[in-house]
Formats: structure tokens, C-alpha cells, sequence
């Protein structure tokens, strides 16, 4: 689990354009090369009002946050003055020790008015404002800002804090014993009057999430499937080599006459016939000069016959009696060879027809190429098996509604139907009511099932009846990797583990955040599972992508958001664009969902760029084969 930080400038100049910022870059370098993670960066003039609602915005979110600048004697300095006020603990130690250090190597750290204090539960640090000045004061207490925050996140595990030291996420489906940010979720039992009234979670920027997920789900065990078992989705765990050579005789590649070419055109008597599947009479004769086969496309050329004349360039010249041909006129040369494909001509025997790897797709090459390789059976990566639940007491699969209050389950569907079209094999284990007990259970029973991994919505949030996190902690013995991600819909996504290398995706309850959840994170890590790969950029592709409307888009200051659009091919810019569908982006709206094939990246809002606009270049994440507009 990592820290996060919002990294804030201010300065007048960086604000309006007219110099760069050359500090926030330098202290994202040193927090990011100390393991934090950047999640909030941002320029404000100097100027109380905008330094406070940022600080305070961000301390919603964040575990430190710098803010550089406006830290001199000038009287246009105010960041001492504007984040003093907000403090709930003054950290004076902090302060003394940046500037101790800053003095070794310059007296003229003795004028800048750095201050550290507690926001929020947010280590708040201010450092003067030039790059060499900011990076030195940090520089000096970096090591102890892990601490810090370990004592101001009162709600926050101390094993999740010192945890960010620790190397990466373990290699594979395996829970991480050295301890994850488990055992801060509600304790189950608990009254309601003593939850937590913040979330323990930190929320993971959306890429990193991903990462962390990859760290912990392997690749399935080999299986054997018989040709017959074999569907679109499945993966080669080893390649295929081709049996026999195809064709595995010498066959005529059109209907005609088998010759010897050596003979030329001229009238010969019909011996019978080599058709297809039916070769006894090649079986028996064979063709010798002055004498002809009848013979059908992809049968046996005959011994002795050396090329096949079409029947277009020949004449009955004699039939018998009961309507055999009995003489035919070759009207035209072949050459020795022509239209015979010899053995092996399309496959040589031994070839590898398809690698390691290979996902079986539904364009049919594949299984038609596994099929002529004359294999009985093939060995492939196991199918994942995914139990899907949805959870809530409002939830109902009836067209009619019989009570107020209920509400259509569509979540469960949708990701069914996702689940199939990644070629899982889903488990349905219906609508759960909120009762840790039944879902305990019901989760309990995915893991009997075989199945490797599970797939909620609802109830991660803070509402009282949200009991996903402490059901998995408390119940099942889970470890939550990560419990919300800094993104828009989904922000209370949840992956967990649980024993056994199974792995549970949590997905929030409103609709179009658990689909945008599931195709964010769930399928890529599904599809590594499935033995699709390991590279995240191949299993979660995207494309640069022309945003195409509405006109323009007021983007999240907090959250990146990712809006479900149509992405198209356009022909003739030669360009793809993505069209945001809806510009209603609830969450709530499952309906945004309905066309989308594409997830655009809107970046978090700034001062500097508010909006998106129609030509502006974005990201597409593909969900979906895009469309094509010629
Ligand atoms: N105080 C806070 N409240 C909420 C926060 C927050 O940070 N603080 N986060 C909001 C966000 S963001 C989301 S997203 C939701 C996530 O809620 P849950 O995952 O706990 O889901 P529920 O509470 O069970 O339901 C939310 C909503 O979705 C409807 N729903 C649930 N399941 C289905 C389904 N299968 N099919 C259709 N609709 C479903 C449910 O009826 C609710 O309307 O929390 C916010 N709250
Ligand atoms: O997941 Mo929520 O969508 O951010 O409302
Ligand atoms: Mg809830």
C-alpha cells in the first residue's frame, strides 16, 4: 500500500503562465523516488483563499501534502499564514529539522518561514519556493514523513504505512504474509454510533491499482481440453504441432481429369474416377500413359498421373452405356504438377501451428487450425471461474416490484455477461442481502465451487450496511489490497485476497461504476489469470484518440474520470475518435454504459486546464471492438 501526496505551488507567476515551475516537478522526483505516490498537483497564486480550499480539498484525500512557495518575507507571502490556522497539531520538530539542515548548507535558510502541522489527519508541509530550496527542506525529512503520517492517521494502520518500504507486491497468487492494509475495516458487530466516519482507505491512483492487482494473481494451472471442450477465450499453455502432413496425399486442387502431363492434349479412354473420401479406384489403378482419371477437387491424384486438366478444357468425345464417360478430348497442356497439391503442402508434418500462448479467438482459425492438426487434445491455461454476487437489500431480479424502495438488479447481469465475454466460466450466485452472515456464507460457497475468484457490487462504502471489507477481513481470512482508487466513477473499488491465492473484486454498487470497475481492473487482471499475458498495456489497451463532444467537459479537480464513449475510426481523417455518450455521467446511470466501447481518460482538472474540449487529444481505453465510420 503507498502514501500519497498533493504536491502545491504558489506562485503568482507559475499561476498566470508567465514562468515555469520548476520546483513541483523537482519535490514530485524526490517523493516519488521515496516510494510516495503523486495523486494532487496544482499551481495557486498567492493567495490565502486558494491555498486553504486546496490544502483542505486534498487532505480529504492524501497522507502528505507539500506546498511550495510563498514562503518568504515579502508581504505577498502568505502560505505560513494561510495553512497555520488549518493546523490541528502544530509539527514544529519538522520545521526545525528542514531548517537545520537547510542551514549546513546555506545561512540564508535562516529567512524562509518553513511550518509543518496535522490537516485532517494529513501531514501538511510548506518549503520555500525554488527548486533547489523546496527539494533541500524536503529532503532533510523525508525519511521521517512515514512516521509522521503513522501518528497523524489515527484510523490508518501503522503496518500499511511501513509497508510502503517494502519491496513490490509479492510475484503470485499468493496472500502477502509480511501484511497488507488489512484490519482496518469495521470491526463487524460494532455499533453504529462508533463507525469510522472517514475511510481508513487511501485511494490508489487508478494505475497503480492495476499494478497492484497483477502482483497478486498469477497465471492458472495447465489443463487438458478435448477438441470438442475447446472455446473462444481459452489460451495455449503449450504449442500445437501438426500431427500429419496436410494434405496427407497428393490431392487435385480442381475437378477434372488426372493426366500425365508428358502426354499433352489428345483423346484418351477414362479409367473411373478418384473423388473425394472415395478412392478405392485409386486404391486399384493407376494412371498410365494414354489413359485419364476422372477426379474431383481434394481427392487422391492417382499413382502415375503427374498434373490435373480441368474439365472446362476437355470433350466428351464417348459415353457408355449406362452413362460413364468412357473417351474425353484434352484440349490443353499442363505442366508436371499443375493443380496437385503434393503432401504436406499446406502443413508439413512437425510444423508448430500455433505458440504458446495463443488465445483462441472467435474468428475460428484457431480451433479450425487445432483441428487439422490431428490432436485428440490440447493443453490449455485453466478457465477462470468467477463467482458473481450482487449484495443489497433492495436488490430484486423481478420485472415486477412489488415493494417501494426496490430497485432491479442490473449489476449482476451486466457482469455475467462481461464475465462470458472474456470466456470465464461464471458461477451465478444471485442477489445477497446486506447480512455479513449470508454473505460470508454465499462468498464461503464461491470458494467451494472452485472458483478462483469473486466478483461483488455493493456495499463498499461507508453506509452502515456497506460489510464487504469487514466481511472479507473478519470472515474470510482476506487481506485488502486495496480498498478505494483515486478515479471517477468506482472511487470505493476494493481487491482483496483471500487464502488460497483467490482473489475478490469488490466493485461499488452504483452501475455504471461497477462496469467501469470491472473493465478497468477486473478484466486485465482476469485475462493475465486466463494466461493472456502479463503486460498491462496489452491486456487494458488504449488509444490516442480525438475527443469529439460534447462541445466541452468540466473536468473533476479531485478524481481522473473515466466517461464511457463510442470510439470510432474515422476514415477519412484517419484518425480515432472518442465521443463522450452521455454527458449525464452519473454513476447511477447504468444507461451511459449501454454503446460504449471505450473509457476516455479525462485528467483531473487544474487552474491551467479546467476543461476538455472538442480536438483536444485524450486516452481511450478499449472495452470493446471500437466502430468504424467509412
Ligand atoms: N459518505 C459517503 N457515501 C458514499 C461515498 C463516500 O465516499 N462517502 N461514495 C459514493 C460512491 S463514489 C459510490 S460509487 C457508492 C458505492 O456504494 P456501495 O458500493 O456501498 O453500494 P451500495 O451502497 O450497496 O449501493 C449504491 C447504489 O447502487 C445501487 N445498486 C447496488 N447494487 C446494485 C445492483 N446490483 N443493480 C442496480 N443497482 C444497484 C443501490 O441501490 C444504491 O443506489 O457509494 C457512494 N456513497
Ligand atoms: O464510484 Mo462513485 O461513482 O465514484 O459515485
Ligand atoms: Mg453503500
Amino acid at each position: 500500500m503507498s502514501l500519497t501526496a498533493g504536491i502545491l505551488t504558489v506562485s503568482d507567476k507559475c499561476s498566470q503562465g508567465l514562468a515555469q515551475d520548476t520546483s513541483g516537478p523537482a519535490l514530485r522526483n524526490l517523493l516519488e523516488s521515496n516510494n510516495w505516490v503523486v495523486t494532487h498537483t496544482d499551481i495557486v497564486p498567492d493567495e490565502t483563499h486558494q491555498i486553504t480550499q486546496t490544502v483542505e480539498k486534498w487532505s480529504q484525500t492524501c497522507h502528505l501534502v507539500v506546498v511550495s512557495g510563498g514562503t518568504g518575507l515579502a508581504s505577498g507571502d502568505v502560505t505560513v499564514e494561510a495553512l497555520e490556522p488549518l493546523f490541528t497539531k502544530k509539527l514544529p520538530s519538522l520545521a526545525i529539522a528542514m531548517v537545520a539542515g537547510s542551514l549546513r548548507i546555506t545561512p540564508m535558510a535562516a529567512l524562509s518561514q518553513v511550518t509543518a502541522g496535522i490537516v485532517n489527519e494529513t501531514v501538511v508541509v510548506a518549503v520555500p519556493g525554488s527548486k533547489k530550496g523546496s527539494t533541500e527542506n524536503l529532503q532533510q525529512i523525508i525519511g521521517v514523513l512515514p512516521h509522521a503520517v503513522d501518528t497523524a492517521c489515527a484510523g490508518r494502520s501503522t503496518r500499511q504505512i511501513h509497508n510502503m518500504q517494502a519491496p513490490a507486491l509479492c510475484g503470485c497468487s499468493r496472500v502477502d504474509d509480511t501484511g497488507s492494509p488489512g484490519g482496518v475495516s469495521e470491526k463487524l458487530g460494532a455499533s453504529v454510533a462508533g463507525r469510522a466516519r472517514k475511510s481508513p482507505y487511501p485511494m490508489v491512483p487508478a494505475d497503480e491499482a492495476l499494478a497492484m492487482a497483477f502482483g497478486y494473481v498469477g497465471v492458472l494451472p495447465k489443463a487438458i481440453v478435448e477438441l470438442s471442450a475447446v472455446r473462444a477465450g481459452m489460451v495455449l499453455a503449450e504449442p500445437v504441432v501438426a500431427r500429419e502432413p496436410v494434405p496427407a496425399y497428393r490431392a487435385s486442387v480442381m475437378d477434372g481429369y488426372a493426366v500425365v502431363a508428358d502426354d499433352g492434349p489428345g483423346d484418351y479412354c477414362v479409367l473411373g474416377a478418384s473423388t473425394a473420401g472415395k478412392n478405392s479406384a485409386v486404391a486399384e489403378m493407376s494412371v498410365t500413359s494414354g489413359s485419364i482419371m476422372r477426379i474431383t477437387t481434394g481427392a487422391p491424384v492417382p499413382p502415375g498421373a503427374d498434373a490435373v486438366v480441368m474439365v472446362e478444357d476437355t470433350q466428351l468425345l464417348e459415353a457408355s452405356a449406362d452413362g460413364e464417360e468412357a473417351k474425353v478430348r484434352v484440349l490443353a497442356r499442363v505442366q508436371p504438377g499443375q493443380h496437385i497439391r503434393p503432401v504436406g503442402f499446406d502443413v508439413a508434418q512437425g510444423t508448430e501451428l500455433l505458440s504458446a500462448s495463443t488465445v483462441i479467438s472467435g474468428v475460428g482459425g484457431e480451433i479450425g487450425t487445432l483441428a487439422l492438426s490431428g490432436n485428440k487434445s490440447f493443453r490449455i491455461y485453466a478457465v477462470p471461474r468467477i463467482a458473481v454476487i450482487s449484495t443489497g437489500d433492495e436488490l430484486t431480479d423481478s420485472a415486477e416490484m412489488s415493494l417501494q424502495g426496490q430497485v432491479r438488479d442490473s449489476n449482476r447481469p451486466a457482469l455475467i455477461c462481461a464475465l462470458q465475454a472474456l470466456g470465464c466460466d461464471v458461477v451465478d450466485l444471485g442477489i445477497v442481502r446486506d447480512d455479513p452472515d449470508i454473505l460470508a456464507a454465499t462468498m464461503a460457497e464461491a470458494l467451494g465451487k472452485g472458483c478462483h475468484g469473486i466478483i461483488t457490487s455493493g456495499g463498499v462504502s461507508m453506509g452502515e450496511r456497506d460489510w464487504l471489507r469487514p466481511v472479507i477481513e473478519q470472515r474470510l481470512d482476506g487481506k485488502i489490497v486495496f480498498g478505494r482508487v483515486l478515479m471517477k466513477p468506482a472511487k470505493p473499488t476494493t481487491f482483496a485476497m483471500l487464502p488460497q491465492g483467490r482473489f475478490v473484486f469488490a466493485l461499488p454498487g452504483n452501475p455504471a461504476s461497477a462496469v467501469v470497475a470491472f473493465h478497468m481492473f477486473a478484466a486485465p487482471v482476469i485475462r493475465k489469470l486466463a494466461g493472456h499475458g502479463d503486460r498491462i498495456e496489452a491486456l487494458r489497451p488504449s488509444v490516442r484518440a480525438v475527443f469529439c463532444g460534447p462541445e466541452e467537459l468540466v473536468l473533476d479537480h479531485v478524481r481522473p474520470e473515466y466517461a464511457r464513449a463510442r470510439l470510432c475510426w474515422n476514415s477519412q481523417l484517419a484518425v480515432w475518435q472518442a465521443e463522450v455518450l452521455d454527458s449525464r455521467q452519473q454513476s447511477s446511470r447504468m444507461a451511459s454504459m449501454a454503446g460504449a466501447n471505450a473509457l476516455v481518460c479525462l485528467p483531473r482538472g487544474s487552474n491551467q486546464k479546467p476543461v476538455v474540449r472538442n480536438g483536444d487529444q485524450i486516452t481511450a481505453i478499449v472495452i470493446a471492438p471500437p466502430a468504424f465510420n467509412y
